[in-house]
């Protein structure tokens, strides 16, 4: 195998990008070619216009963890970090206080909108950037594509008993940063992604593609809304390559971030086998061929495979780069011709 596409959001997404890259680099993947490409078509509906800046946490989160750039303790922004103008916009008074914006990062976010403004799409703008961050580690072997041009952002609405409607909206960073996702999630809207359409190269990356991988990401906010936009449910459905997941939810939870909140407010039930028949089988109009589930829910995987999804149990903790690797060695195994 060539051409792999992995669907990402945030942390999980990119910590499964670096053990899936060990693995392509150390030949622990069978089959897979140690020239190999990569695309990783990244959620952009946590985007965030902040102090008239464009922030784009997941495309950010993917491009910093690739060129090693990242906060290893945060998993997100960048490391080395300093705070000044976000305690000089705190002194001005000024909102949001509550989201951490580094100098460092600040810079991404000044040369992104400049593009943006200049009338770049996001796809060209997120290459230029990837120039720096991507180029001199991977050359062109890995590609990093939002999954539109299109603003798309995720709201929620959250029960709120000051207001006359009693629920409130406010942005998934508002609910996730700020509030922690401690409040239950009413509804999650998408906003703007039905009028959305794939960005550039993202179709191809799928039906081209030799493997197409769904990382532990949020099934909901990340790998959901990806699969939102038009289109790109239908190339995952007729692709050739095989289609494998790897569960986010292990032992009935979430390992990080809020996919039990979220799952909740779909009513999707919070478990490996509930996300893995979420996403459907192939064989019948959904999109997986294969779902990785953790040993802890081995009890999961007769009923997975009941509902034409091969499915296996192994360990989905990726502890380290090489127990990714192993990860993504099983999921390969998993769908493998
Ligand atoms: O928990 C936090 N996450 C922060 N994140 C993470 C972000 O909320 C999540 O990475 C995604 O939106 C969910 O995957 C940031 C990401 C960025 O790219 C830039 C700034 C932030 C700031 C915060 C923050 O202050 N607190």
């Amino acid at each position: 195998m060539k051409k792999l596409t992995v669907l990402s959001g945030g942390m999980g997404g990119a910590r499964f990008l670096q053990g899936l890259l060990h693995g392509i680099t150390t030949g622990a993947l069978p089959g897979v070619d140690a020239d190999a490409e990569v695309t990783v078509v990244a959620n952009t509906a946590d985007d965030w216009w902040i102090h008239g800046l464009k922030v784009c946490p997941d495309l950010d989160t993917v491009m910093y963890t690739l060129g090693d750039g990242i906060d290893p303790e945060r998993g997100w922004g960048r490391r080395d970090e300093t705070w000044s103008a976000k305690e000089e916009l705190a002194a001005y008074g000024v909102e949001p206080t509550w989201f951490g914006l580094g100098d460092r990062d600040i810079a991404t976010h000044l040369v992104r909108t400049q593009l943006i403004d200049a009338g770049y799409p996001l796809s060209k703008v997120t290459q230029a950037l990837c120039k720096r961050w991507l180029t001199p580690a991977w050359g062109d072997r890995v590609r990093l594509l939002p999954m539109t041009d299109d603003r798309v952002e995720t709201h929620v609405a959250i029960a709120d008993p000051e207001s006359p409607s009693g629920r409130r909206v406010v942005h998934f960073q508002e609910y996730w940063v700020r509030l922690r996702a401690e409040v239950a999630a009413e509804t999650v809207v998408v906003v703007g992604i039905d009028d959305s359409s794939p960005a550039p190269g993202v179709l191809d990356a799928l039906t081209d593609a030799d493997l197409v991988l769904l990382p532990p990401s949020n099934p909901v906010v990340s790998v959901g809304t990806i699969l939102g936009v038009p289109g790109l449910r239908d190339a995952l459905r007729t692709t050739a390559a095989p289609v494998v997941g790897l569960s986010p939810i292990v032992g009935g939870s979430h390992v990080r971030g809020m996919a039990e909140q979220l799952l909740a407010s779909i009513g999707v039930e919070v478990s490996a086998g509930g996300v893995g028949r979420h996403y459907g089988a192939r064989s019948a109009g959904g999109v997986l061929d294969g779902w990785l589930v953790d040993e802890r829910d081995a009890d999961q995987v007769a009923d997975l495979e009941q509902s034409g999804i091969r499915s296996a149990a192994v360990p989905l903790m990726m502890t380290d780069h090489d127990a990714t690797a192993a990860m993504a060695a099983a999921a390969i195994g998993l769908v493998g011709r």
